[in-house]
């Protein structure tokens, strides 16, 4: 386990929390089936979206007050705003979440859900089945390999967490094959893009990638498109206000963009166009 002393201190409260709920896990391991979340992907850019998991995430060390409405509500408007697949936050202390919610959410649609809590031990995997689990590496330290194989064992895919190239040679060593790059600092707590920009270039071509958090806008999703990322984990973004319509245009981010050049082609053809004309 990482020498937590660094850690911001909402992030030390999170994983202490995490450690007590390591063995309230349900009695009996899970058995995954699970939906596919590269195919998700890949269904997603098929039909011109930008694959996206948008996050279910009530409330957060970083967010203001907490977001009461349905969490299945919000999951299926997410879903009609072109989410390939959903993160569902289980941890009940810091982020408002619960099994009970993923159970519901996963129940009521049809992309893959990634279950986001802070896993630290075995038995924690047994809580409640989904499709795609985190590791976090800078948390599970040394024991990152075995609690892959012990994840890979149930059926589940797993999405390995790394902030800096050290954590990505550890989580590319344990054999990982979705890596998620945080653009969330936990030491603390700030977020900049130019993480993802940095260690990006250093994950093996045939890994899945995915940049996480602090995505805000069309023109962010696009940046960690350019920079590589195969899909976006967004939540904060998504969860405030209109979470549809909020969805919608970060998953339309490169139709845009396709509209915006095409819109700049036209005006700069209008402008040669008069500019040949005869004054
Ligand atoms: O979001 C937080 O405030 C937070 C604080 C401490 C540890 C983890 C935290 N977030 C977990 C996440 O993984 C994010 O919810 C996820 O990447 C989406 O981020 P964002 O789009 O910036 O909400």
């Amino acid at each position: 386990m990482e020498d937590t002393t660094e850690l911001a201190p909402a992030v030390r409260s999170i994983l202490s929390t995490a450690r007590e709920r390591a063995s309230e896990g349900r009695s009996g391991r899970v058995e995954v089936d699970p939906r596919d979340l590269r195919a998700a992907f890949d269904r997603a850019e098929a039909d011109g979206r930008v694959p996206v998991i948008a996050e279910v995430k009530p409330t957060s060390p970083t967010t203001d007050g907490t977001r009461e409405d349905d969490p299945v509500a919000l999951a299926e408007e997410m879903v009609a705003g072109g989410a390939a697949a959903l993160s569902v936050l289980t941890e009940p202390v810091h982020f408002g979440g619960s099994v009970e919610t993923l159970v519901r959410v996963r129940e009521a649609v049809d992309v893959p859900v990634l279950r986001k809590d802070f896993v630290v031990a075995e038995s924690q995997l047994d809580a409640v089945e989904s499709d795609v689990v985190l590791l976090i590496a800078r948390f599970v330290g040394d024991e990152l390999s075995d609690l892959l194989a012990a994840a890979r064992d149930r059926g589940f895919q797993v999405l390995v967490e790394v902030h800096d190239r050290e954590e990505l040679a550890a989580a590319v060593d344990a054999g990982a094959t979705i890596i998620g790059v945080n653009n969330r600092d936990l030491a603390k707590l700030a977020v900049d893009l130019e993480t993802f920009e940095s260690v990006a270039p250093h994950v093996p071509d045939d890994a899945t990638l995915i940049a996480e958090s602090g995505i805000g806008s069309p023109e962010d999703a696009r940046r960690m498109r350019a920079a590589g990322a195969d899909a976006l984990l967004v939540g904060s973004a998504i969860m405030d206000g209109d979470v549809e319509a909020n969805a919608r245009e970060l998953t339309r981010a490169e139709n845009e963009a396709e509209a915006e050049a095409e819109t700049g082609a036209e005006a700069e053809a209008e402008n040669e166009a008069d500019a040949e004309k005869p004054t």
